[in-house]
Parts: C-alpha cells; sequence; structure tokens
C-alpha cells in the first residue's frame, strides 16, 4: 500500500521516516505536504527515498492511505479530498473531526475508511469492546503543565489565567465535544474516546492546569454492564513539540501497520 502523511511536524515527521526506513512492512511512502515546502525538502535530503512535496488536497492522488498531522486549521484540506477518493484516511486532529462528522457520510458512499489512532490516550480497545454493551458513563480527567493549555480559546473567552499557579486549577468540566471546541490543540483525545465510546455529547471531560506536571497525563474511567476500568497515561513531551506527547506517533505508526501486518492484537 502506498501512504501520503500530511504535516511534517512532530508526529508527521516521524511517521513519514519510518515510512522511509522501510520499518513498516508492505507500506511505501509516496508524498507528503507541509508549509514550508524548502525546510520539507531539506528534512528529506536525508531520506532513503524523498518524496513529492504536494499541497494537502493532492495528497489522495498519490496514496491509497491519507495520515492527517497538520494542525486543526488546515484538517479539512487534507480530509474532504481524501475520502471523496475513496482512501484510507487517517485523522490525528481528532478534535477536528468532530466538526465534520459529514465525512463518515460521505465515506459510506465512496467506500473511503476513516481509522482513528488510539494517539496519546490508552484503553480505546476495551472502550470500544465495552460500546458493544451498555456503557453507563466514559468520563476523562487530562491534566497538563499550564504553558501546555495557555492561548487556548476557551481560556481566552473566559478570562480564565494558567501563568503563574501554585497549585492545580481545574479550568473545564464538560462534554467532550464542548472541550474539544474550547481547546482544539489540547484535547483530541476527548474527541477519540468519544468515537471509541458513547459519542462527544455523552462523554464527560475535565481539564486541569497543574504546575506540578512535567507530562501530560490522561485518565479515563468507564463503567459499562460487562466491566469498570480505570487507566492513566502520562506522556512524555516530544522535543519538537511539547504539547504533544512521544507516543503519538508512535500509535500512528502501530495503526498504520496493522493494515497489512498477517496479525494484528487488540481489538
Ligand atoms: N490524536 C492525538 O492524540 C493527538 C493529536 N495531536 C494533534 O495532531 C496535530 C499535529 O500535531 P504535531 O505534529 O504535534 O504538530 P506540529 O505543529 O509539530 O506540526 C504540524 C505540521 O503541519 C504543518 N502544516 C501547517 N499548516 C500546513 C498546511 N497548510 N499544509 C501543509 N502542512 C502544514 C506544519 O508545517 P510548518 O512546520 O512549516 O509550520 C507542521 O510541520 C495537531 O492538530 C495536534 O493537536 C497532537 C497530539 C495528540
Ligand atoms: O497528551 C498529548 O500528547 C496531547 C493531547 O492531550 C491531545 O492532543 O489530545
Amino acid at each position: 500500500m502506498t501512504v501520503a502523511v500530511g504535516g511534517l511536524g512532530a508526529i508527521g515527521l516521524a511517521v513519514a521516516k519510518a515510512l522511509d526506513e522501510g520499518r513498516l512492512e508492505g507500506l511505501r511512502l509516496t508524498a507528503v505536504s507541509a508549509r514550508d515546502v524548502a525546510k520539507a525538502q531539506r528534512v528529506m535530503s536525508g531520506f532513503a527515498s524523498p518524496v513529492p512535496v504536494v499541497p494537502l488536497g493532492e495528497l489522495a492522488e498519490h496514496a491509497d492511505v491519507v495520515v492527517e498531522c497538520v494542525p486543526a486549521a488546515a484538517f479539512a484540506d487534507v480530509a474532504g479530498p481524501a475520502v471523496e477518493r475513496g482512501r484510507i484516511f487517517m485523522p490525528i486532529s481528532v478534535g477536528a473531526m468532530l466538526r465534520h462528522m459529514d465525512l463518515v457520510d460521505r465515506a459510506r458512499r465512496t467506500g473511503a475508511r476513516i481509522i482513528v489512532p488510539t494517539g496519546a490516550l490508552i484503553g480505546l480497545d476495551a472502550v470500544r469492546a465495552a460500546a458493544e454493551g451498555t456503557i453507563r458513563e466514559v468520563r476523562l480527567v487530562t491534566r497538563k503543565p499550564p504553558l501546555g493549555l495557555a492561548g487556548a480559546p476557551y481560556l481566552v473567552e473566559n478570562g480564565i489565567a494558567v501563568e503563574g499557579l501554585t497549585e492545580a486549577k481545574r479550568v473545564f468540566e464538560g462534554t467532550a465535544r464542548e472541550g474539544a471546541a474550547g481547546f482544539p490543540a489540547n484535547v483530541n483525545v476527548a474527541a477519540a474516546l468519544s468515537l471509541a465510546g458513547i459519542g462527544p455529547d455523552a462523554t464527560r471531560l475535565e481539564i486541569w492546569a497543574d504546575p506540578a506536571v512535567t507530562r501530560n497525563m490522561h485518565t479515563i474511567t468507564v463503567d459499562a454492564d460487562s466491566a469498570r476500568f480505570t487507566m492513566t497515561i502520562e506522556n512524555v513531551p516530544s522535543e519538537e513539540n511539547p504539547k504533544t506527547g512521544k507516543i503519538t506517533a508512535l500509535s500512528v505508526i502501530a495503526a498504520l501497520r496493522r493494515l497489512t501486518a498477517p496479525l494484528v492484537a487488540g481489538t
């Protein structure tokens, strides 16, 4: 299968490198997109097989699988053409996906498939299994260093300051949909959890700005007729973008690997 990657930042570059290095059996990188084309070409000069840098809307013309790794604002430029051409579309700006759920109906029509990786979160296999039965409650508590949240539209609109905090402060409580809208660069994990489980309006989210933590921490709690579980992940920030946990790119790589692997484990 051929793969195109939109965005060569913290996540996209790691994914493109894994493909270029031949670490994903049966998958080959054929195109990338970047805002700064000259920078992308410089970065790829170290690749075994550099590929064309094309506009986001053209990625789908170059590959069977289109991976979106751009800021939320550019999500639709990648997503629309990929789904329209019937590709496998892998979004990572999952908060933006919630505002474009019409893509699911379009995918049904074109034969495209939208595969949302677990990303920076944990346990979506168990959430999906539980959702085949009856789930009573899904809750996510996200705890981040205050600077990782600074500038989020919800904080700005509500005059909530996170600078100079000496103790943890709960800055948001609401639904995953409201959280994804108010914190577009921060809680993609809440959006992914909601899509795996009971949807963005029923999934509850709390966001804490906590000066005592150096990692992005996410705890999910699920109460279902089949099981009750609580899981926490503590994400090491990536060097390129401290808002993004290192495990996010690895999750995308693992999700790509299962597209062609002869054996896959996990739901
Ligand atoms: N699902 C999850 O669990 C997680 C999701 N995310 C989300 O994933 C997305 C990517 O994150 P991350 O890799 O850390 O972000 P970065 O900011 O590190 O990288 C984004 C890249 O997109 C490029 N870009 C921006 N605009 C365009 C455009 N119009 N055309 C082509 N390329 C463009 C930028 O180029 P340039 O460098 O030239 O500006 C940059 O290289 C974000 O939306 C983030 O919120 C993050 C963490 C976890
Ligand atoms: O924890 C992370 O790496 C990033 C995060 O919360 C998100 O974007 O949802």
